[in-house]
């Protein structure tokens, strides 16, 4: 007799997930390196930004008080600084120091006036300004802490490092950065129709491509892969590689054999290894026989040895972890409305997932329109798929232009908790 399983609704499985995602540890790597990897400590502004008063623009320094309202004002050019030099000589009145942008205010000095608005004139070898308005103390001025004030949070611990966090790193000395330690995680494929790459088909068989997309989806999320190759349909050569790549890994994924067929081996491998299953069905599709257990709180994800099935089981429980147990604070990924360019009338009882690209309509909504053939077992459709278009359960199918919640795959920014509020789409 075969199994029976109960279907849980995804939120529920993705919540009995996260809480066995646990907490890394901290290293330190160089700048360059840290591209990506997630801050383990929140970055504070340790001086103000900019450190001390300068100019935006190539021109004079000047004491705006000498300016007046008055017409043809002469100033005596005492001086010249390029970004890096300082001028020493404080300020007497009626003098100009010629100021390159990015150079500091020199002491007494209050504005600065553009190359393009001032005379220059020579008498006796001498160098000359004249400016024919007034200024105000502060024109043209860049402030110190204009832009960032000692002391402030600029970036919370747990955030993923992109361009503009290098550039504060840089800006507040990191030379080296405090990061989560990837977690490692295990890869193995099992499947007695898997050929290796580079053997050439046989009559029934196929390539093993789902280790080599869930290695690139283990990047994406930000986390380091093992990878154990691809095993027969034996429960004893199973078992023992999963015993074995249990002890080198922070969790495991292995792919194919968790349903209810005759050489499916994984449930019985569960329990051989006295894991608790937090879940055998989930009420998805694609991606209902996903499998999560746990064994001493280390987590084995059974994801289905269907392409499309396994793709969307990792972006949906595997991902979280990753980011979660590296601090990030919105580990999910981000849910959008968006118009649906398609209809998709396969009515289902579960939740579909469906791959999809993302676009534009006319009028600058968000569109989403299906990434080709969506059957679990698709392989094609993902190469295009930079979104999941949500479509809930138990209608009659969808049609172009209804309202619908999509999942961003290459967003990293995230989510909290997508899974509230997904109504039946509308119009
Ligand atoms: N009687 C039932 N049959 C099936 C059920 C069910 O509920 N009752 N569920 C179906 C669903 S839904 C899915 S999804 C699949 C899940 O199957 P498994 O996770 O056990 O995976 P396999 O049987 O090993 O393989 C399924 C399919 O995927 C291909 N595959 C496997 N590994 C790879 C790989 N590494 N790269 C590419 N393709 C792979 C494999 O050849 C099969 O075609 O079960 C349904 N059946
Ligand atoms: O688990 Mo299967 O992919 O629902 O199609
Ligand atoms: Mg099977």
């Amino acid at each position: 007799m075969i199994e029976k399983r109960t279907p849980i609704p995804v939120g529920d499985a993705v919540n009995r997930v996260m809480k066995f995602a646990g907490t890394g540890k901290i290293e330190w790597v160089p700048i360059k390196q840290a591209y990506g990897r997630f801050l383990a400590e929140d970055l504070i502004a340790d001086h103000d930004i900019p450190a001390f008063d300068r100019s935006p623009y190539d021109g004079f320094a000047i004491r705006s008080e000498d300016t007046g309202s008055k017409k043809n004002v002469m100033l005596k050019v005492v001086g010249e600084i390029g970004a890096g030099s300082l001028h020493a000589k404080p300020a007497e009145p009626f003098e100009a120091v010629r100021i390159m942008t990015g150079a500091a205010i020199p002491e007494g000095f209050d504005a600065v006036v553009m190359l393009e608005l001032v005379k220059e004139h020579s008498i006796e070898g001498k160098k000359f300004i004249e400016l024919n308005r007034a200024y105000n103390k502060g024109d043209n001025v860049s402030f110190k802490g204009e832009d960032t004030r000692e002391g402030t949070v600029l970036v919370k611990k747990g955030t993923p490092v992109n361009a503009g966090i290098s550039a504060l790193l840089a800006t507040f000395g990191y030379h080296s950065v405090p990061v989560s330690v990837k977690p490692v995680i295990g890869v193995l494929a099992t499947g007695s129709e898997l050929l290796d790459v580079e053997e050439a088909l046989e009559p029934g068989k196929i390539r093993n491509s789902n280790a080599y997309m869930i290695l690139s989806q283990i990047e994406r999320a930000g986390a380091e892969a093992l990878y154990f190759g691809k095993l027969e349909d034996n429960f004893n050569s199973c078992y023992r590689t999963i015993q074995t790549a249990m002890k080198q890994v922070d969790l495991l994924i292995t792919t194919g054999g968790v349903s209810v067929g005759d050489y499916d081996y994984l449930p019985a491998i569960y329990e051989k290894l006295n894991a608790s299953v937090l879940f055998n069905k989930v009420a998805m599709r694609p991606g209902s026989v996903t499998t999560v257990a746990e064994v001493n709180g280390k987590l084995l994800f059974g994801l289905s040895g269907n392409p499309s099935a396994c793709y969307v089981g990792f972006e949906l429980f595997v991902r979280p972890v990753i980011r979660k147990e590296q601090g990030n604070e919105l580990p999910h990924l981000k849910k959008v409305k968006a118009v649906l360019g398609a209809d998709f009338k396969k009515a289902n009882p579960f939740m579909r997932f469906v791959r999809a690209r993302i676009g534009f309509e006319e009028d600058g909504r968000i569109s989403v329109t299906p990434s080709g053939f969506n059957k679990s077992s698709a392989v094609s459709s993902l190469a295009d798929a930079d979104v999941f278009i949500l479509l809930p359960g138990g209608t009659r199918g969808y049609e172009k232009g209804m309202l619908v919640d999509a999942l961003l795959l290459n967003d990293v920014s995230g989510s909290e908790w997508p899974w509230e509020n997904i109504v039946p789409s509308y119009r």
